[in-house]
């Protein structure tokens, strides 16, 4: 990544936030700050995660002609007829292609207005056929977003008080799997005063960090303090979103945050997504220094690749997935059936 003199976004200094509150984080400072600029960096960024789960990234290196050609990649496979994307439509959840509607339609119940793309993009790279120019894309656009999350990986390993390699290590991130997710919102009308329609419904992201950015369309909205807050990008900026495997190894410190996506009435939204998350064998369970007396431990472990198949595999609910390998304790809900093992 080219990290030499940075552009500044025009007065948005490091360590501050979006008009909306939303944090914003400036990668060149955490990858090149001099000792005092980091460690400001790194105190921020774990402000952020804690309070939000949620922020965005400026200076981050990723070209913008990269991101624009991954979206083209992505709007062209769309567009294609059916029978071009006939072999990985009636793919499964753990498969490493999938086209589809909805999130998972055998189970959806409602439908949403969404058509998405997955390809499973590391530890091996795998791509729909056509259109033929998204295999490039794919892999240079994979390579570069995962320099970016495993950068903002070990800053927020360092923010948690651990050693900036420590959260890659236990989740075995050199052979981690990553998603790359293209998601297509046709316009869809609502009625006067009615919020639009439901592309996404709330959920939280089963992997590590998600990384996403979109066509200049609004739509992504976070909850936060309660409430669902509508998120502005910065130009050229990406939103990082915690997912739950955050969640669970830093036991409840940072939590995976509660997203949804609103379809636009008029005009067609995009969002690209990069999910960075444990190696598929890989049993996640809390650093136990975070989980030291009085504490105690929040989460059990559960094998990544369980945690995502429940999670990809029944209808989206919230937190639903992460609740199940929540530890009870005397004034919580213990499930009577847990699905993992
Ligand atoms: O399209 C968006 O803004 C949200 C997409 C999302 O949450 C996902 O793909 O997990
Ligand atoms: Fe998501």
């Amino acid at each position: 990544m080219d990290m030499d003199s940075p552009p500044r976004y025009p007065g948005q200094p490091s360590g501050v936030c979006s008009d909306d509150g939303i944090p914003v984080v400036d990668l060149a400072v955490l990858v090149n700050g001099d000792a005092w600029e980091r460690a400001q960096a790194v105190r921020h960024l774990g402000r952020a995660c804690q309070d939000w789960g949620f922020f965005m990234v400026t200076n981050h290196g990723v070209p913008e002609t990269l991101q624009s050609a991954m979206m083209d990649a992505c709007r062209e496979l769309f567009s294609l007829p059916p029978e071009q994307k006939q072999e990985h439509l009636d793919a499964g959840p753990m498969d490493p292609v999938r086209v589809g509607t909805g999130f998972n339609s055998a189970v959806d119940g409602a439908r949403y207005w969404r058509d998405y793309v997955k390809m499973f993009a590391h530890p091996e790279l795998h791509c729909p056929a056509k259109p033929e120019s998204l295999r490039g894309v794919a892999a240079e656009y994979a390579a570069c977003t995962r320099g970016l999350l495993l950068e903002l990986t070990a800053a927020i390993s360092e923010s948690l008080g651990l050693e900036g390699g420590l959260i890659a290590q236990r989740l075995d991130l050199a052979s981690g799997l990553q998603i790359l997710v293209g998601n297509h919102y046709p316009p869809c009308g609502g009625g006067p005063g009615d919020d639009g329609a439901v592309g996404l419904p709330a959920h939280s992201d089963h992997g590590l960090l998600t990384l996403l950015f979109q066509n200049g369309v609004d739509g992504l909205q976070v909850k936060h303090d309660g409430r669902w807050l509508l998120a502005k990008p910065i130009p050229g900026s990406f939103f990082v979103i915690a997912g739950d495997q955050l969640e669970i190894v830093s036991n409840g410190r940072y939590k995976g945050v509660l997203h949804r996506a609103l379809v636009d009435r008029e005009q067609v939204r995009m969002s690209c997504v990069t999910l960075i998350g444990p190696c598929l064998d890989a049993v996640v369970e809390p650093v136990p220094e975070l989980a030291a007396p009085p504490l105690g431990l929040e989460f059990r472990g559960v094998k990544y690749r369980d945690y995502m198949e429940h999670q990809q595999s029944n209808k989206l609910n919230e937190k639903g997935a992460l609740d199940l390998v929540r530890v009870a304790t005397a004034d919580t809900y213990s499930p009577a059936h847990i699905f993992f093992n």
